[in-house]
């Protein structure tokens, strides 16, 4: 399903439709439609049997009018150079929305990482480092964590910048393991940054969280915490998750913290005790309160999305939902959670780690999580507020106007629009 919808065309198309909405000058939307600059790399990794591989990687700098390109790396057999381009344009956006002083980048490599032993892996992410250094560095392009991405693999990067460099920087990389500049906090930051969104949300359209009903699409970082602080923190009961494997489903609800224990022994949700094996697609229809897709892009699409019975889609993935979806959803009530805004957690924590960086000075995880819960509340009720303003625009429109207007001000003070725009 993926493969079939273009996600860099679908957000150059968002872009046009808010910069029109927004009365601006078209060259704004000729400026943003497209990355400011496009890194094609092939990184050379020596196997374990002594072969040579030739992996195909990306970094897109989208936009850095607000401030460095941030955003994270991606490591997956469906990587391409249009997907990493849509995903730093959504970057950009996603800064702006929490109003943080960041442009949009995203890197990807071509590569199932599932496939390496840690050795390759180690090899695959020292070399992708090296291939993109020329345009790193903490007041350039700071990279993070994605799908395939993690703490471990952020580490070996940023030692290799290190070793390019000379000297350690560690404001180059973020969702770094504490031991070497990590923030408290950041494993968790988007999932946490997702469930303060859906607080919001559910605040603002009288939805009790306690014995809400929650399924979760994806079991990764963000799809198994967001499952745990539902559970854990808001009394939902999370009657569904899936991975690439399938889906587990318990009427009852999910013991979350076991089925974690049990991915994380067996690699998969499927086959859950008590639990009942269903389809991905299966899990997206299910009756719930909230759905949150944590996965990839396109998986609530104009052939699915009358099918779907959640009040709230809380878009903890990139791009999950398509143009199409979302008018469907809209007619049908259901309020959608940008994931400009929904998944603006991790960002948000990546900046605070950032920051951290830049002072040598570390804060507790509950200063991460007062300052976290404070920018998500900003935005929601940015967004929220122009939503409900406007009566013809949905989440993301709105989303998308708040964040074009701020880049669109940065571009401008810069000269960058000339004197008409
Ligand atoms: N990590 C972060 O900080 C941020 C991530 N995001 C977005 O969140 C999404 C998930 O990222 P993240 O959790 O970090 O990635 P992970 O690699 O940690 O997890 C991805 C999850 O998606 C699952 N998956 C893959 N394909 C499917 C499928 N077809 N159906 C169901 N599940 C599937 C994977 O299954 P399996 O476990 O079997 O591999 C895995 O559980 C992405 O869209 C990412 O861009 C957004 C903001 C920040
Ligand atoms: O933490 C970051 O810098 C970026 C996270 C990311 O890639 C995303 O929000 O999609």
């Amino acid at each position: 399903m993926s493969q079939e919808i273009n996600c860099f065309e679908i957000v150059q198309n968002l872009i046009d439709d808010c910069v029109e909405k927004l009365g601006l000058d078209r060259t704004v939307a000729e400026i943003l439609r497209e990355p400011q600059r496009v890194l094609s790399v092939s990184i050379p990794v020596q196997m374990d049997d002594g072969s040579i591989k030739v992996f195909k990687g990306f970094r897109s700098q989208h936009n850095n009018a607000c401030g460095p390109c941030k955003g994270g790396i991606r490591f997956h057999p469906d990587v391409s150079m249009d997907e990493v381009k849509a995903l730093s344009t959504w970057m950009s956006l996603k800064c702006a929305v929490v109003n943080l002083p960041y442009g949009g980048g995203k890197g990807g490599v071509i590569v199932n990482h599932k496939e390496l032993s840690p050795n390759e892996l180690e090899q695959l992410c020292r070399g992708y480092i090296r291939a993109i250094a020329p345009v790193l560095g903490a007041d350039m392009d700071v990279p993070a964590p994605d799908v395939g991405t993690n703490g471990q693999t952020m580490g070996w990067m940023m030692d290799e910048f290190a070793r390019y460099r000379g000297y350690n920087e560690f404001g180059v990389i973020t969702g770094k393991p504490i031991i070497v500049g990590g923030s408290l906090g950041r494993v968790e930051a988007t999932s946490r940054g997702c469930v303060f969104t859906i607080r919001q949300a559910a605040k603002a359209t009288g939805l009790e969280l306690k014995d809400a009903t929650v399924v979760v699409q994806g079991f990764g970082n963000v799809g198994s915490i967001a499952a745990r602080l539902l559970s854990r923190e808001d009394g939902c009961k999370v009657l569904a998750v899936s991975d690439s494997t399938g889906a587990a489903y318990d009427p009852n609800g999910l013991d979350i913290a076991a089925l974690e224990k049990f991915k994380l022994e067996t690699g998969s949700v499927v086959g859950f005790p008590g639990s009942k094996n269903i389809t991905t697609e299966e899990l997206l229809q299910l009756e719930c309160d909230i759905l949150v897709p944590a996965a990839l892009e396109n998986q609530i699409t104009g052939e699915n999305a009358d099918k779907i019975n959640a009040k709230i889609v809380a878009e903890g993935a990139n791009g999950p939902t398509t143009p199409e979806a979302d008018n469907i959803l809209a007619k049908r009530n259901i309020l959608v959670l940008p994931d400009v805004l929904a998944n603006a957690g991790g960002v948000t924590v990546s900046y605070f780690e950032w920051v951290q960086n830049q002072y040598g000075y570390y804060w507790t995880e509950e200063e991460v999580n007062e300052r976290l819960e404070r920018k998500m509340v900003e935005a929601f009720d940015s967004v929220y507020s122009l939503y409900k303003e406007h009566g013809d625009i949905n989440m993301r429109g709105a989303a998308y106007m708040v964040a074009i207007k701020r880049i669109y001000e940065a571009m401008k003070i810069r000269g960058w629009l000339g004197n008409k725009a």
